[in-house]
């Protein structure tokens, strides 16, 4: 039998094959239309959207087979489902897109003979589905196929084998798509409705970042008439991390979608430039050693409620306060009231943002000098008149109408009560010389949106925020007032939460940001990244000092033990080495080798070298990721993954048993795909003691 489908679907591969390659070249053949003309530009949009769809179905071009008869119809219909959507020389569609309404029956479908359904743009669409079938292509070769139900059949363990599969093959040093095995609770997420903010609350490898640029892909798809990708964004932690997720959306066929870090993206905000005081050293401090109370007195003050709603403040007061009761003399005895300047400003351009307001009031009052000049002959007389009441004008606006973002944030330091002494002389000082901490961007991006508004057509359709444990509500807050509908994919996780001068303790901080009726909130707790064995032993480690919102529950999975090596000042360096040896030997290319801080990896850099093994040290400054035997302090592998992760020195005096540290632990373990090994000099960690 499995012969026979084997021979099936290899005739059905050969004769998509060739199909696909007919169009190709068809299209091919046709020159690229670069003329002016609408219809012809329109036609070559879709041509190109087509080839570029070809090129990917080419290599690959389905992933699963889904036999599904539609209620009241004879017989069912094997449908072909693919990265992307090709339709055969008659239109009739060939493969199917992952994304269209019916390929979800793909995905929620987990068995029985119980009526299936999905949501098509005509209404719900009721049937049976027979055969439901993953299918292996690569390189154009059929290499397996497993059916995870056939009806009739009830048993349907092939599910879970299908992605066991796929979880313990990955070895790539990016991140890749996931298709074929998009599970039931991550395809509701993908395929939410666009216009609400979700809220996911994921354990670490749950598929958090994987799902957002799958849901990115989606919304695209769904709304191709309403979203454009240039105006949805992905926020990430750093760009070493934007470039370990470039290879996804491009291999979904999406392109154009701007991914940026909040810092990065603030700067852009701004039209004064301004310089950012190394992000590196102040998060290197308090990463590693607890930071400075003058640090942790900035960061807290700066990020917290009270400051948003003094910002908030300062702004409603200054635009009360704008146009002062005075009259404005622009010509001898003949001026304007501060009644007339108040009705231009407070009512005729009350829609308008503060910056617009001042250059029409700008040509207001240079119309009304016009005027009042009018019946005088033209000459000397005149333009002097003219130039003075120039002056006067200009003089006024900038009196009262042109604060930039940094004069604005300066005027309101200085004006607070409330701000510790120490800031407010450290911030105005670097201000002055134009320099920011990254603390500064929210209310300066606040300060700049208020003063200058953001234009309709600059809104964001969509905005992804990834380890939003990370971000303040303050940052959120900005985003959300130029981002439409509340399109927002905001994913995180509280356990791994070890920025918490900044970032948040409770998804609570961001819900009561929105309007409730469009926030919703998911949960996801099976995790996909790491063996039974790792998904434990890093349970472990966090539940010793720190209470988790929920535990990680691994997928079956199941590799070899966690070791834990105890050494001594004398055999550490050759244990890690032998330790790093062994995972190359068993085939592993991509390696962690994580520290406790970055002086750690430094010292730990020429020591592995000198053993003849290649390795990247990783600073976090990095725009590249490229994998192999990387070296790194635990907090920058935030994100990424290993296939063997040596977390080099766990002992008592490097991670102590406290809530940070256990967040900080359980981040490098749950790095780990295949294999974890903590290693420890003298006395362990006590996060590791129900391990050893
Ligand atoms: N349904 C799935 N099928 C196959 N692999 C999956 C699936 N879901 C997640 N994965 C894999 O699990 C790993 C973790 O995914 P991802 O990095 O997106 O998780 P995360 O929740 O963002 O993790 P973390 O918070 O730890 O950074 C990746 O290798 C991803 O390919």
């Amino acid at each position: 039998m499995e012969d026979q489908n084997h021979k099936q679907e290899q005739a059905h591969l050969t004769r998509t094959l060739n199909i696909i390659s007919q169009q190709k070249e068809r299209l091919e053949e046709v020159d690229q239309y670069v003329g002016d003309d609408i219809t012809e530009q329109a036609l070559e949009d879709i041509r190109e959207r087509t080839r570029q769809s070809l090129k990917i179905a080419e290599k690959e071009p389905y992933f699963a087979r889904l036999d599904f008869q539609e209620d009241l119809t004879p017989q069912a219909e094997a449908l072909y489902i693919g990265k992307v959507g090709v339709a055969d020389e008659s239109g009739e569609p060939l493969i199917i897109d992952w994304r269209a309404p019916i390929a979800s029956l793909f995905y929620s479908f987990a068995g029985g003979n119980d009526l299936a359904y999905y949501e098509s743009p005509e209404g719900l669409v009721e049937g049976y589905i027979h055969l439901k079938r993953n299918i292996v292509i690569r390189n154009r070769q059929l290499q397996r196929i497993v059916d995870a139900y056939v009806k009739g059949k009830t048993d349907l363990s092939n599910v879970d084998e299908f992605l066991l599969y796929r979880l313990s093959e990955r070895e790539s040093s990016k991140l890749q798509d996931i298709v074929s095995t998009i599970q039931t609770e991550q395809n509701n997420i993908i395929r939410a409705p666009k216009n609400s903010a979700l809220i996911i609350q994921g354990v670490a490898g749950s598929g958090k970042t994987t799902i957002a640029l799958h849901r990115l892909a989606y919304l695209i798809y769904q709304h191709q008439d309403k979203l454009r990708s240039e105006r949805m964004i992905i926020f990430a932690p750093n760009r070493l991390f934007l470039d370990y997720i470039a290879d996804v959306l491009p291999e979904l066929g999406v392109g154009g979608i701007q991914q940026t870090t909040f810092n990065d993206w603030a700067l852009e905000q701004l039209d004064e430039p301004l310089t950012l005081r190394s992000q590196h050293e102040s998060h290197k401090e308090w990463l590693e050693t607890g930071g400075s109370p003058t640090a942790m007195e900035r960061l807290r003050y700066k990020g917290s409620p009270a400051f948003i709603t003094y910002v908030h403040q300062a702004l409603a007061h200054y635009e009360a306060e704008a146009i002062p009761d005075q009259y404005l003399e622009l010509l001898p005895h003949k001026g304007l009231s501060s009644e007339t300047i108040k009705q231009w400003f407070y009512t005729d351009y009350k829609h308008y943002p503060l910056s617009k307001r001042k250059e029409r009031i700008e040509t207001k009052m240079k119309n009304w000098v016009e005027e009042a000049l009018k019946s005088l002959e033209s000459g000397k007389e005149k333009q002097a008149l003219k130039r003075k009441a120039h002056q006067k004008i200009r003089a006024y606006l900038k009196k009262h109408l042109s604060p930039t973002a940094v004069s604005f944030y300066m005027q309101l330091l200085k004006a607070d009560q409330t701000c510790p002494p120490d800031v407010k002389a450290q911030t105005l000082e670097m201000l002055k010389s134009k320099e920011i901490y990254s603390e500064d961007l929210p209310p300066l991006t606040h300060i700049h949106h208020y003063l200058n508004g953001v234009p309709k057509e600059q809104k964001f359709h969509h905005v992804v925020i990834d380890e939003a444990q990370d971000f303040s509500p303050y940052q959120v807050d900005i985003l959300k007032t130029i981002t439409l509908n509340h399109s927002f994919t905001i994913l995180g996780d509280l356990s791994q939460g070890i920025h918490e001068y900044k970032g948040i303790d409770d998804w609570s901080a961001f819900s009561e940001r929105f309007d409730q009726s469009k926030v919703t909130t998911f949960v996801l707790e099976k995790s996909y990244r790491s063996t039974t064995e790792i998904i434990d032993c890093a349970n472990k480690v966090l539940t010793q000092a720190y209470q988790p919102m929920c535990l990680a529950e691994p997928v079956f999975r199941s590799g070899e033990e966690v070791k834990v090596i105890a050494c001594n000042d004398d055999n550490y360096h050759q244990s890690l080495i032998e330790s790093i040896q062994k995972a190359l030997e068993k085939g592993y290319t991509n390696i962690g080798i994580l520290t406790r801080t970055e002086a750690e990896s430094t010292t730990l850099e020429p020591i592995i070298q000198s053993a003849g093994l290649k390795c990247t040290l990783l600073s976090g400054q990095e725009d590249k990721y490229s994998g192999g035997l990387s070296l790194s302090p635990v907090y920058l592998s935030k994100g990424l993954e290993f296939e063997a992760t040596i977390i080099a020195n766990v002992s008592r005096d490097h991670y102590p048993s406290n809530a940070f540290h256990a967040k900080l632990l359980y981040v490098g373990c749950t790095r780990a795909l295949h294999e974890l090994t903590l290693m420890y000099k003298d006395v362990p960690s006590l996060l590791i003691e129900p391990i050893i």
